[in-house]
């Protein structure tokens, strides 16, 4: 085989896949925003993960900014060298993360460093499997940390919250499936995707969890059971009204596919693998002798183009109060806001999430924070041969990890404003009430629409973190995010916490003898 070409081929599929989302995914994309009323915060936000899509496409830049934690499922014929694919594999990823395509996202887990080019124990994840077929048939999913951390692992029997007892039967399982799009609540960036395991081990129920997700988000599970689940759970996990990124709204779930394996007699696993709606997964097809790719995967109907039309017009009595913010800003100013207004940020922000966040806790600010605005992003930037920092992708990240910190450093260092997304709990809205804080919600997965607000890189500090930890300083323009959290004790996450779980315990009642 050609391994130059090879090496190629592999290159072209990590770049396919971090930029430009698959055609399946896009439709069940655009069917959601049908769903969704107009002038609703969950149309807005659909219509800007559209425009995010779009945007990605064009530039051939990543979706979102956390081009995750890449795993590849490839089939060889028999003969085939794998540890020479192994090889190409390394060298395709070395070079989409030199070219801004995928983030450095490969962190040392005992010492922090970031190997700087996706490398490192472990990773890539590489799976090999044989096959009688003469092509290769190589697949990729870089599924980012955010939903990652939202997978849930059921042991039955169990007793759910909202749901009383799953038993060891298909309508526990079906209680474990709806839980489990509960718990993600906005956090994965919904709308989401799950694959559902039944059955194996911990590690073989998630791996066969996983696999689901390389399933097309239409086709039918040839299993009558398993095709009733499925379709139960699309049709109700959408009434718990999560919606996009939590805000409420029609759609919560964009697929559910579901597999089954035998287990042992003593153990029943149900495992979930939660994706978040920049579903990043293709496949190539590549010839054995040449190296080249015969064909792509997931290329079924229609391409979806989402263009201009994407804004969704408002109606005037739902029409949000814009405001414009300019650090530093003051108390008064923040506690003016109210839940629901929308923030245009114009000046400078400063990125902060798990290390710095740390950092901060025992440590002076490497810059005054009095009055500043943090955003909870870790993006993908490039250095131009003048040394000059340009960001390619910086959407935010999830909140709720820094939830041990936050509301401290806010007080410490007198922010008055967090960017995130997913929403903080009990221990940051108690500090935004004390202090005349807000936190503000950006778009997940957003990353090209935000870094096209980004004007300049105004310098770095903590560069040790590695890129995505660092604290960048940003001068934005035009950056819009809602307030989800003010300084009055309201918080949207908490309200639709609750009221999801409520709607939760109306599918109590068996559904599946
Ligand atoms: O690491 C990131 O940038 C985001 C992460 O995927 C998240 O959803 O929190
Ligand atoms: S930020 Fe959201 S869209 Fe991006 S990888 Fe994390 S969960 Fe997915």
């Amino acid at each position: 085989m050609n391994i130059t070409t090879l090496e190629n081929s592999l290159y072209d599929l990590i770049v396919e896949t971090s930029t430009n989302l698959p055609k399946d995914v896009r439709r069940a994309i655009q069917e959601a925003k049908a769903q969704e009323n107009e002038g609703t915060r969950a149309a807005m936000s659909l219509a800007t993960i559209t425009q995010n899509i779009q945007m990605a496409d064009d530039k051939v830049s990543p979706i979102c900014q956390d081009t995750g934690l890449p795993t590849f499922k490839i089939k060889t014929p028999v003969g085939v060298n794998q540890i020479e694919i192994k090889k190409a594999i390394h060298k395709a990823m070395v070079r989409a993360t030199n070219d801004g395509k995928m983030r450095p996202n490969s962190v040392d887990s005992l010492t922090g460093e970031n190997s700087g080019d996706n490398l490192g124990l472990g990773l890539p994840v590489v799976k090999f499997e044989q096959w009688e077929k003469d092509t290769i048939d190589i697949r990729l999913i870089l599924k980012g940390g955010g939903c990652e951390n939202k997978n849930i692992q059921y042991s039955l029997p169990c007793e759910l919250e909202g749901l009383g007892r799953a038993g060891r039967d298909l309508d526990g399982i079906r209680k474990c499936v709806m839980h489990s799009v509960y718990q993600a609540q906005g956090q994965g960036c919904s709308a989401g995707f799950i694959g559902v395991g039944i059955g194996g081990d911990r590690s073989s129920g998630y791996d066969l969890a996983k696999e689901q997700l390389f399933r097309s988000s239409d086709d039918v599970n040839p299993n009558e059971d398993l095709h009733k689940l499925e379709q139960y759970v699309m049709e109700h996990a959408n009434e718990l009204g999560i919606g996009t990124m939590g805000f409420g709204g029609e759609t919560t779930l964009l697929g559910c596919k579901v597999g089954v394996m035998n287990r042992i007699p003593a153990s029943f696993f149900v495992s979930v693998a939660y994706n978040c709606w920049a579903f990043r997964r293709l496949g190539i097809t590549v010839n054995a002798d040449t190296g080249a790719i015969e064909d792509w995967q997931y290329q079924e109907g229609e391409k979806i183009s989402f263009g201009e039309d994407q804004k969704t017009e408002q109606t005037p009595d739902e029409e949000p109060r814009v405001v414009t913010l300019h650090a530093p800003i003051s108390e008064e100013q923040i506690r003016s806001l109210k839940v629901g207004d929308v923030v245009q940020i114009d000046g400078m922000m400063y990125t902060g999430r798990d290390a710095i966040h740390k950092y901060l806790s025992d440590n002076d600010s490497p810059v005054d924070l009095n009055g500043q605005v943090i955003y909870h992003c870790g993006p993908v930037m490039l250095k131009d041969d003048k040394g000059n920092w340009h960001v390619k992708a910086a959407g935010p990240t999830t909140s709720i990890r820094e939830e041990p910190y936050q509301g401290d450093i806010m007080k410490r260092f007198g922010i008055r404003a967090v960017i995130g997304k997913g929403g903080m709990g009990p221990k940051t809205l108690k500090a935004l009430e004390e202090h005349g804080g807000v936190y503000l919600n950006a778009i997940g997965g957003a990353a090209q629409y935000y870094a096209d607000c980004i004007q300049s890189v105004e310098g770095v500090d903590l560069k040790q973190f590695g890129i995505p930890e660092a604290m960048w300083h940003l001068k934005v323009k035009g950056f819009t995010a809602v307030v989800t959290m003010d300084s009055h004790g309201n918080s949207l996450h908490r309200d639709v916490d609750q009221s999801s779980l409520e709607k939760l315990s109306r599918y109590k009642e068996p559904v599946f003898q």
